[in-house]
């Protein structure tokens, strides 16, 4: 089954993703991304994206290989079609950690996906883990903060809301929904 992890940047996602992994009995798999962005100095092409050029990501766009794309704050993002099938033949919770107007592509062709919207505690806590995190320049912060506030105004498109306030509550939180949808409780 397909679920959708979405929130405005620096609000945890990836941080709360990789604590939900740890529990294996919910029987997920990531579904990687393909993206135009440069990698950041710890990330690794083919684990926490694939990196391509942009002709790539637009001959993927234009051989329809991408289950859903977006620009995102000057880059390409999108998920590759065939991974995810490969994953759910396989049995597996797709998890696909992406971006609002992604999310609502998705939505739209998979509506049965559990779509879950990660917020703040508040907007200066986003600021704070945003900077905090040191990957990206004083710009583009400012472009991603500004495209927070657009972000969590579409909250309510998601099915399920849960603030990342301390990330294991948040990491239970999303493991209950994930449990209650998709894991055999035998
Ligand atoms: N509950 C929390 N309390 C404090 N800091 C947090 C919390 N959750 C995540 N962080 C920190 O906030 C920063 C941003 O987290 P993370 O990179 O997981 O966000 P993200 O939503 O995946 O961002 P992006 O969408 O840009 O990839 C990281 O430095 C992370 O350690
Ligand atoms: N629509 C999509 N959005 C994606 C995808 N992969 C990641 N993302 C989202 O983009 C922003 C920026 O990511 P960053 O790694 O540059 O910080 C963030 O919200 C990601 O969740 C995707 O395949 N499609």
């Amino acid at each position: 089954m397909l679920i959708i992890l979405s929130g405005p940047s620096g609000v945890g996602k990836g941080t709360v993703r990789e604590e939900l992994f740890k529990d294996e009995s919910l029987n997920l798999a990531y579904s990687i991304s393909m993206t135009t962005r440069k990698p950041r100095p710890a990330e690794k092409d083919g684990i926490d994206y694939f990196f391509v050029e942009e002709d790539e990501f637009k001959k993927k766009i234009d051989e329809d290989k991408l289950l859903e794309w977006a620009q995102f704050v000057g880059n390409y993002y999108g998920t590759p079609k065939d991974y995810v099938d490969q994953l759910l033949d396989e049995g597996k919770n797709v998890v696909l950690e992406i971006e609002v107007q992604g999310a609502l592509q998705v939505m739209k062709k998979c509506p049965y996906a559990t779509t879950i919207f990660i917020v703040p505690p508040s907007m200066e806590e986003l600021e704070r883990r945003i900077r905090g995190r040191r990957t990206e320049d004083e710009e583009i912060v400012q472009q991603r903060l500004a495209k927070a506030r657009k972000e969590i105004a579409t909250k309510g498109e998601y099915k399920y809301v849960v603030e990342n306030d301390d990330i294991l509550e948040a990491k239970d939180k999303i493991a209950k929904i994930i449990r209650e949808h998709h894991v055999d409780q035998g």
